[in-house]
Order: C-alpha cells, then sequence, then structure tokens
C-alpha cells in the first residue's frame, strides 16, 4: 500500500477554520429566511451578534474534538469522546446565546468534520479504501470526499454515553415525515457538502460571479435538495417544498449574480421570513464547505516533492 505522510493542519488552525468558516456564513447576506447582516431571517430570537458570538464560544469545543481525534484512534471510544465534547460545546453554545439554539447542528457536522481532519486519515493517501493511488496531484476535491468519509465512519459508530429518551425536532421530523436529517447527511459522508455546495461555490468562482454570488449560490443549491428537518418542523412538507422549488428557481433565474436571480432571491426571502421557515439545516451545510474550502491541504507542487513510501 502507497502512504503519504502529510503535515496535518494543528488544533488550533482547525478550531479557527471552523469558527471562521461559521463566521463567513452567519455574515453572508442576503440569506433567504437566516440570519445575515440584514436581521434574524425567520428566527425572532437570533440576530447576527448572536450568530458571531455562538460561534466563538464553540472554539474551545473545535479545539478540544481537534486535540482528541490528534491522539485516540478512530472507534467507539473517540466516537463517545467526541458525544461528551459535542454536547459540552453545546452548552457553551446555549451560555452565549441565553438559551438559544443558533449551532447545534453545526456543532455536529463540523465537529465530525474536523475530527476527521484532525484524526489523520484522510493524510494518508493508502488508508483510503484500500485503492491502489500512484503519487500524483490530487485536487482539493478528493481531499473533502476523504475528510468526509471519515466523518461518516465517525458518526456511524455508537454513543453509548449518549442521553436516551430526548426527543429533538429532528427525531420528530424523522419518526413522522421519514426525513433522515442531520444525523443521516452525516452518515452518508456529506453529500450536500462535498458533491453539491462544493462543486456549486467552484464553479461560481471559475465563472467570476464573485466570492458572496458564488457562496450565494451554492447555499441555494443545497436549499434546492436538502431534507432540512428545521424546515419540516417549522412548515412541514409544504414548507419544505416551498423552500426547495424557490431555490431552485433562484438558480434558474441566473442566480444571486444576476438581476432576475437576486429578484427571485428576494422574494423567497420574503416568503421564508413571513411563514418563519428557516433552511437552518442548509446554512451548516454552507458553513461545513466553507471549512473544507478553507483547510490548508497540501498543494500539488508540495506533493510532487514528498517521497511515496512503499
Ligand atoms: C445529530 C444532532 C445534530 C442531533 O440531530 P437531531 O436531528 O436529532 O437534532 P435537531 O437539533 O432537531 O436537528 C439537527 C439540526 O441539524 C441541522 N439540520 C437540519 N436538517 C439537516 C440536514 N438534512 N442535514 C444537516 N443538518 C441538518 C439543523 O441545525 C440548524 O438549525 C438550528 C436552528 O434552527 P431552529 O429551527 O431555530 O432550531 P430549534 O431551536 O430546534 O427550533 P425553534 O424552537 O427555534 O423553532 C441550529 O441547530 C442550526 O445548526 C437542525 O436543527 C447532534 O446535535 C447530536 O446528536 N449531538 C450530540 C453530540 C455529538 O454526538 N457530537 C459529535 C460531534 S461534535
Ligand atoms: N445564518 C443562519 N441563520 C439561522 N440559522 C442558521 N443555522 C446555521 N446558519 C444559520
Amino acid at each position: 500500500m502507497t502512504v503519504i505522510e502529510h503535515a496535518r493542519p494543528s488544533a488550533a488552525v482547525l478550531a479557527g477554520a471552523a469558527v471562521l468558516a461559521l463566521c463567513e456564513e452567519a455574515r453572508l447576506s442576503p440569506k433567504p429566511g437566516l440570519v445575515d447582516g440584514r436581521g434574524g431571517g425567520a428566527h425572532d430570537d437570533m440576530d447576527l451578534p448572536l450568530m458571531l458570538a455562538s460561534a466563538e464560544a464553540l472554539r474551545p469545543a473545535f479545539h478540544e474534538i481537534a486535540q482528541t481525534a490528534e491522539r485516540t484512534p478512530a472507534g467507539a471510544g473517540l466516537r463517545e469522546r467526541l458525544g461528551v465534547l459535542g454536547r459540552r460545546g453545546e452548552r457553551a453554545m446555549l451560555r452565549a446565546t441565553g438559551g438559544v439554539n443558533t449551532h447545534r447542528g453545526a456543532l455536529w457536522a463540523l465537529g465530525l468534520l474536523v475530527a476527521a481532519v484532525a484524526g489523520g486519515a484522510a493524510w494518508h493517501r493508502g488508508a483510503w479504501d484500500g485503492a491502489a493511488w500512484d503519487c500524483g496531484p490530487w485536487d482539493r476535491a478528493i481531499w473533502g470526499r476523504a475528510a468526509a468519509r471519515e466523518a461518516a465512519r465517525l458518526a456511524a459508530l455508537p454513543d453509548r454515553r449518549a442521553p436516551v429518551g430526548e426527543s429533538s425536532h429532528g427525531d420528530l421530523a424523522r419518526s413522522r415525515y421519514g426525513a433522515g436529517g442531520a444525523r443521516r447527511e452525516a452518515e452518508n459522508a456529506f453529500p450536500h457538502v462535498t458533491e453539491v455546495a462544493l462543486p456549486r461555490l467552484r464553479a461560481g468562482r471559475a465563472a467570476g460571479l464573485g466570492e458572496e454570488a458564488a457562496r450565494l449560490d451554492a447555499l441555494l443549491a443545497v436549499m434546492s435538495l436538502l431534507d432540512d428537518t428545521c424546515v419540516l418542523h417549522r412548515g412541514g412538507p409544504d414548507g419544505l417544498r416551498t423552500v426547495r422549488s424557490g431555490a431552485r428557481r433562484v438558480l434558474a433565474e441566473g442566480g444571486a449574480s444576476t438581476g432576475p436571480g437576486r429578484a427571485a432571491l428576494m422574494e423567497l426571502d420574503d416568503e421564508l421570513r413571513a411563514r418563519r421557515l428557516s433552511p437552518g439545516g442548509s446554512g451548516d451545510l454552507l458553513a461545513a464547505a466553507l471549512f473544507l474550502d478553507m483547510v490548508p491541504w497540501p498543494e500539488p507542487a508540495e506533493q510532487e516533492v514528498l517521497a511515496c513510501r512503499r
């Protein structure tokens, strides 16, 4: 098996990238139904300062998750430790927000991805599914998919220390509508991050749309496909159809960088705010995409000089 060892980013760098991704997502404007620089979107208990304070409150949790994953072999023990750290992070978030659930889903997604990147499996090329690798250069998408697969392996492990008997909005959406929600997204290796948000983000950049429009189009692409339990919890299947069809319409009109697309986006925003439909799950997955996009993966030039050990 060919294995290449790469220099992994530190726990501080990974925690910083996770917090920055959450802040960049929160600041992105104008997002349909979500908190941004204009206000609370479909939320009457949130605003941008609260989202930024929440993101910063999660930094210690991300840092400890990264440190733990660096030192602990992937397995049930690591999964249980991540559960403890994740629930501790949720408590820190709630203290920072006065009890408002701003980023519970985001902590889950980004916590798993931070653990996957820190744990290093993504840095051992030969460890990936046993596939035979040559030593040629890779593009960033390959690294991101490897990290998402490692996160899926962690998410699928049992957490015997998870509290029992609590039912979340996501649980209700799963039992009532059969929605997969945040758990299934993670266990499926974050397909809406690696196969929807990141390709759309990179295509928008390559097309010269500008970073804001590229990010908005990436968010809209996720919104058009995701079974967002936030939306289901608040508006049921009809609410989810409104979010998905509205996002598809914005993209069909040319996306956030065009006049017709921006007009359709603002109409969707008006409707989601009026009906209190919040695509918070899509906001989380955009942040996860921004995180994977920020990770300092080895550059091809660096890869060329790295020795392949057989
Ligand atoms: C696995 C958990 C996330 C728990 O999941 P579960 O579905 O049981 O819990 P919920 O909190 O109900 O929903 C999960 C949140 O995930 C986001 N989300 C929704 N759909 C998807 C999807 N398809 N893919 C990915 N992510 C999704 C969404 O989070 C965002 O929205 C929340 C704010 O919206 P709001 O409507 O205001 O939420 P509420 O306050 O609940 O409703 P209101 O009262 O205001 O109306 C916010 O969380 C955003 O992030 C869903 O809400 C995980 O938490 C878990 O089990 N953690 C335990 C610790 C652990 O094991 N950690 C390991 C790694 S750190
Ligand atoms: N910008 C945002 N507004 C509301 N909920 C969110 N969840 C993740 N990002 C969000």
